[in-house]
């Protein structure tokens, strides 16, 4: 059996026409959805990434802003940068790129972040609502996860979700999304033990894990979903996820590639969120 090579690139293509039309209607009624993203140091992948996102929400019609700073930026000046952020009426999402130099606490800058400005989900009010249930803003990854299962009418209910890795921007909202819809959920992470008996018992498995080639054909039952999270460098330098792609493809049912599953289902849940934010507001 060979799996379904699940298109998240083509998916995200589609999400983010709708949210073209959507962006335009709000135009009409004098409302332009704005995103400031603000990046520390010079680490190029980062770069890389925010260059992206200003591109993908320009294509759409968002207003979009890069505050770009040295790697001796100070934290001070930083967390004032997020309030100016925090009281411009033009802006309505607010993201700085993480990891953030050493010398700067990133809980405190994403503390310092409005709530409702907070196109990531990072911040605790909102992971605090998505614990309980409520709607909220939900970390980008693990909701563009969601909505690539939805539409590729692929139901969590009942299902066995299995994720590795649980980190607060990945593994753990992904593991509580699951929840919301219904999965009976398993977190494993580096004290995991057997986690290759764990994971074989998955309907779904979510590595974000951040090693290449971590999971392996003897990880997966014939014809599970295997949503690959990782971004790495293999030994050539070209990007992979964590699992060894082409050997499990010819055990899943279904599997996200790397590049072209996960990464640009992320972006969109980011340009999705600032779509909420900015009707949110203009709702007020
Ligand atoms: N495609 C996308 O849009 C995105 C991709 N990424 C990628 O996803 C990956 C994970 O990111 P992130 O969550 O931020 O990373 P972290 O490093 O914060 O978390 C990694 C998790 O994996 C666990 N882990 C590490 N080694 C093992 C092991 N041998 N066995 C089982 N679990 C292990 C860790 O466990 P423990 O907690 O015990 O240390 C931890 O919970 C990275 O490759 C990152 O680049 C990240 C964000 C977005
Ligand atoms: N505040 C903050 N929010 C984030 O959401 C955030 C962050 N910091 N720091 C870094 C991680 C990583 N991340 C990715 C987003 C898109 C791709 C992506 O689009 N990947 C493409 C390939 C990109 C390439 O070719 O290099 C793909 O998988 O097809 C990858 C990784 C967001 N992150």
């Amino acid at each position: 059996m060979t799996a379904a090579i699940i298109d998240g690139k083509a998916i995200a293509k589609d999400i983010r026409a709708e949210l073209k039309e959507e962006i335009e209607a709000l135009k009409q009624t004098g409302m332009t959805p704005g995103l400031a993203v603000v990046i520390v140091g010079d680490d190029q992948a980062s770069h890389t990434y925010v260059n992206s996102k200003e591109r993908s929400s320009k294509e759409i019609g968002i207003h979009s802003e890069v505050h770009r700073y040295p790697a001796d930026y100070t934290e001070e000046k930083l967390l004032q940068k997020v309030e100016e952020l925090n009281n411009d009426d033009r802006i309505h999402g607010i993201l700085v790129q993480l990891p953030l130099p050493k010398h700067i606490s990133e809980d405190k800058v994403i503390d310092a972040i409005a709530p409702e400005k907070d196109v990531d989900g990072f911040h605790p009010v909102n992971v605090g609502k998505m614990v309980i249930g409520k709607d909220s803003f939900y970390s980008c990854t693990p909701y563009g996860i969601i909505k690539m299962l939805e539409k590729e009418n692929i139901s969590l209910e009942g299902k066995h979700v299995v994720v590795i890795g649980r980190s607060n921007i990945v593994g753990k909202p992904a593991a509580l999304l699951s929840l919301m819809h219904n999965a009976t959920v398993t977190i494993c992470h580096s004290r995991t033990k057997d986690l290759p008996a764990i994971t074989r018992q998955a309907d779904v498995v979510i590595s974000a894990v951040g090693i290449a080639n971590y999971v392996t054909a003897d990880h997966i039952k014939p014809g599970a979903v295997v949503i690959d999270v990782g971004m790495n460098r293999n030994d050539a330098g070209k990007l992979c996820g964590d699992v060894d792609f082409n050997n499990v493809k010819e055990v899943a049912g279904a599997i996200t590639p790397v590049p072209g599953g996960v990464g640009p289902m992320t972006i969109t849940m980011l340009l999705f969120n600032t779509v909420k934010a900015a009707k949110a507001k203009s709702a007020k």
